[in-house]
């Protein structure tokens, strides 16, 4: 399968500067690459570096060394030396991004939510609502719910419209920020089929999922964050 995502020796330390810059080591020489189709899943304890390096690779987290090379088509971008203006394209057509918490913007319904990033990659608003109403369904939102904005939902609510939101629009690379947190065994069993549908459309994903078997049902692969801590390269 196509290497989709690549990323070369990529180092990453905070500097406090309000604590008289003390330097923080968090990952040094971070090296994976993960295939058209495959879900990479990292592991290692809290504190290890997971999310920092999930929010390199989205352009969140600037990187103090490396490359994180992505496929866009016949070229490759470099996510690490990219200007905002191309983070911000790169994230609406090739990197998502399924995190467990929603961003609600107020007035606007829950279908109109999810649908909202599959119409701006150019479908019709009303095939936005079509696929918004169906993963809304497979997720169990109940439909008196949908037309309203998402605010007053509770926490479970607001993160299967998330996860229908993320989930909605076709990325070659997609990042899973612990989507399956706090859900019931029935809602966790929608996102590993929907992970499964990614990767049958050739979707190369990486993760963070702490449960175990959610892990052991999506993971190709877990790569284990701690080889990349600085005090391992030391
Ligand atoms: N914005 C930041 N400023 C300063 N330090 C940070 C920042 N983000 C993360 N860190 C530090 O970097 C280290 C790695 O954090 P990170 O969140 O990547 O770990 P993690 O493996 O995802 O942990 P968890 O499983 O608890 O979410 C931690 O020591 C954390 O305190």
């Amino acid at each position: 399968m196509a290497v989709r995502l690549y990323l070369n020796s990529v180092s990453k330390t905070f500097t406090m500067h309000l604590q008289g810059g003390t330097v923080i080591p968090v990952v040094d020489k971070v090296e994976f690459s993960v295939d058209a189709g495959e879900c990479v899943v990292l592991g290692g304890p809290s504190g290890a570096g997971k999310s920092s390096i999930l929010k390199m690779i989205y352009g969140n987290y600037r990187c103090d060394q490396g490359q994180i090379l992505v496929t866009v088509g016949d070229d490759i971008v470099n996510v690490a030396g990219a200007e905002p203006r191309d983070i911000l394209k790169l994230r609406s057509d090739t990197i998502g991004y399924v995190s467990q918490f929603l961003r609600t913007i107020p007035r606007v319904s829950a279908e109109d939510v999810v649908a909202e990033p599959l119409i701006a990659q150019g479908s019709s608003e009303e095939e936005g609502r079509d696929k918004a109403r169906n993963l809304l369904a497979r997720l169990n939102v109940p439909e008196r719910l949908w037309t309203l904005p998402p605010a007053t939902f509770s926490g479970g609510e607001q993160q299967r419209v998330n996860i229908a939101r993320g989930f909605i629009a076709y990325y070659p690379v997609l990042l899973l920020d612990e989507p399956t947190a706090s859900l019931d065994a029935a809602n966790r069993a929608v996102v590993v089929r929907l992970v499964e549908e990614k990767k049958a459309q050739g979707v190369a994903m990486v993760g963070i999922l702490h449960d175990q078997d959610v892990r052991q049902e999506i993971a190709d692969r877990i790569i284990d964050v701690t080889t990349f801590s600085s005090e391992a390269a030391a």
